[in-house]
């Protein structure tokens, strides 16, 4: 599965902790993240990332862009809802893509935990099996 980490900066910290805690797991997918959020996760577990570009500065977009090749299975996207980003448009257009292509998406700890369990438990095996569409 491939798995995408983006955090703002009010959140990274707890989108750090989450990794560390669900670290075996990540483990066994291939991860990818915005450019400091996948610094930061790096830095405290030791994971392989692929990292792209800081979110104002594109790194949504990127991630974006997977998903619309159908070539993304989970976004972990932890939002800071009190703060306003300069780059809100780009935020908005990757949350909207999820929901185009049915990406499985954890905007917040409470439903990235169930999120991860359900991923080991099998529970999102038919992103592998299902169509790919372009
Ligand atoms: O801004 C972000 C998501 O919108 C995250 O970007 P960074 O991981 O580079 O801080």
């Amino acid at each position: 599965m491939k798995i995408a980490l983006i955090a703002h900066d009010r959140k990274k910290d707890d989108l750090v902790q989450f990794a560390t805690a669900y670290q075996d797991i990540l483990a066994q997918h291939d991860l990818y993240a915005t450019g400091t959020t996948g610094s930061r996760i790096q830095e405290a577990t030791g994971l392989t990332i692929t990292r792209f570009r800081s979110g104002p500065l594109g790194g949504d977009q990127q991630i974006g862009s997977m998903i619309a090749n159908n070539d993304m299975d989970m976004v972990f996207f932890f939002r800071d809802p009190l703060t306003a980003q300069p780059h809100e448009p780009d935020v908005t257009a990757l949350v909207r893509l999820c929901d185009v292509y049915h990406i499985p998406l954890a905007t917040n700890m409470g439903t990235a935990e169930i999120l991860l369990k359900g991923l080991q438990k099998g529970l999102v095996d038919w992103r592998l099996n299902a169509e790919r569409r372009q």
